[in-house]
């Protein structure tokens, strides 16, 4: 049993402090709201997680003092955009290492930044043991029905990645270790841009053909992505790359999916965002692939059709014809490159 403690208290993090206190944890989780602490100390969090139950030894708290104190373990599990903002009030308690998860599937746009880099560059190293992104398939309403889940727990440091792969692992979460923190931390953020643009041709109507082309020459466009910012290749094709990019693209759980068929059917960004209520990550994160795809000048042509979709207000029947239109390539053009 270790102390554990977890920051955001939205669909994940309640369904990570699930599994981490079912697992016999002693578990403080933080919410910046002090009635819904109350409501999750009262075993609800209905707002995000409609009709569970949650493990009496699930405790939650608006007192951030008291939950940086409680352990040294730290999940972090608010959305891209508040990382730096949580991070910086954790850092204002800070009086000992801890080890940092997070678990969050963005890229901050304009500094290009990575999750594990946004922390350290927020928290000052001599209050880091180590980074570790925890990702993969795994939609927080399948985890809390104890659904068979699989993740990977990846970190530089092996030792790290197996603790907190021993901190969460059970009879349905099962976790996996990588070394890979860049193409883990870039499949799982990118995958939301791809299920973006197949609920967008889901909406159309458009039906499988077009959802298998998004996925497969989504992967692609990623790894082509992940490799020149020193991914390894391999980690595409595992659980934080084509495993995220399947159930993001295809269940009816996914913001992403949701509300890219929503734009497909006509609303606006702002409808969308209003009628969802909860964190649509691939939208920024469109913002800052297409970017790193300039910086790094790596053709990434779906990303750069959903872009013009969300900031150029271009329709999304234009978006198709500009895909569908491109000059002629080879399949293989990124392997035949690389011989
Ligand atoms: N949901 C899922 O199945 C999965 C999600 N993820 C990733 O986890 C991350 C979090 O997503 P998820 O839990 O789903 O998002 P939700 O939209 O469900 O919840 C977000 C939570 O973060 C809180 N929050 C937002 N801003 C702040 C802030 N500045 N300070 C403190 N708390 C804040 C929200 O509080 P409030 O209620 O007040 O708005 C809410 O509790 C995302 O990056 C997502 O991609 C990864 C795997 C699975
Ligand atoms: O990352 C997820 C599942 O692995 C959650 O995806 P959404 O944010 O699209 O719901």
């Amino acid at each position: 049993m270790e102390k554990v403690s977890v920051f955001g208290a939205g669909s994940w993090g309640t369904a990570l402090s699930y599994v981490l206190a079912q697992n016999g944890h002693d578990l403080l989780l933080w919410t910046h709201r002090a009635e819904q602490a109350e409501e999750i100390n009262n075993h609800t969090n209905n707002r995000y997680l409609k009709n569970i139950q949650l493990p009496d030894n699930l405790k939650a708290t608006a007192d951030l003092r008291q939950t940086v104190g409680h352990s040294d373990v730290y999940v972090l599990a608010v959305p891209t955009k508040a990382i730096r903002e949580v991070c910086a009030n954790i850092k204002e308690h800070l009086n000992k290492k801890a080890l940092f998860v997070h678990v969050s599937k963005g890229i901050e746009p304009d500094s290009l930044k990575r999750i594990s880099e946004m922390i350290r560059e927020e928290i000052p190293e001599q209050w880091i043991e180590d980074v570790v992104v925890l990702s993969g398939p795994s939609h927080a309403e399948e985890v809390v029905l104890e659904h068979p889940t699989t993740v990977t727990a990846a970190c530089e440091n092996t030792k790290a990645a197996e603790r907190i792969q021993d901190l969460f692992m059970n009879n349905y979460f099962r976790v996996y270790t990588n070394t890979d923190v860049i193409g883990v931390e870039i499949g799982g953020a990118l995958k939301n841009i791809i299920a973006l643009a197949v609920g967008i041709t889901d909406g159309l109507g458009y039906g499988d053909n077009a959802k298998a082309a998004l996925m497969t020459r989504g992967l692609a466009e990623i790894a082509r992505l992940g490799v020149k910012m020193g991914a390894t290749p391999l980690t595409f094709s595992g659980l934080s790359g084509v495993g995220d990019l399947i159930v993001t693209c295809t269940s009816v759980h996914s913001r992403n999916w949701r509300a890219g068929n929503m734009l497909g059917k006509g609303k606006s960004i702002d409808e969308v965002l209003e009628e969802m209520g909860m964190v649509v990550e691939g939208i920024r994160t469109t913002k800052a692939a297409y970017q790193l795809s300039k910086k790094h000048d790596v053709p990434m042509p779906i990303t750069a059709a959903l872009y013009a979709v969300l900031f150029e207000d271009i329709s999304t029947d234009e978006a198709v014809e500009r895909l569908m239109g491109r000059m002629k390539k080879n399949e293989m053009e990124d392997l035949i490159n690389l011989l």
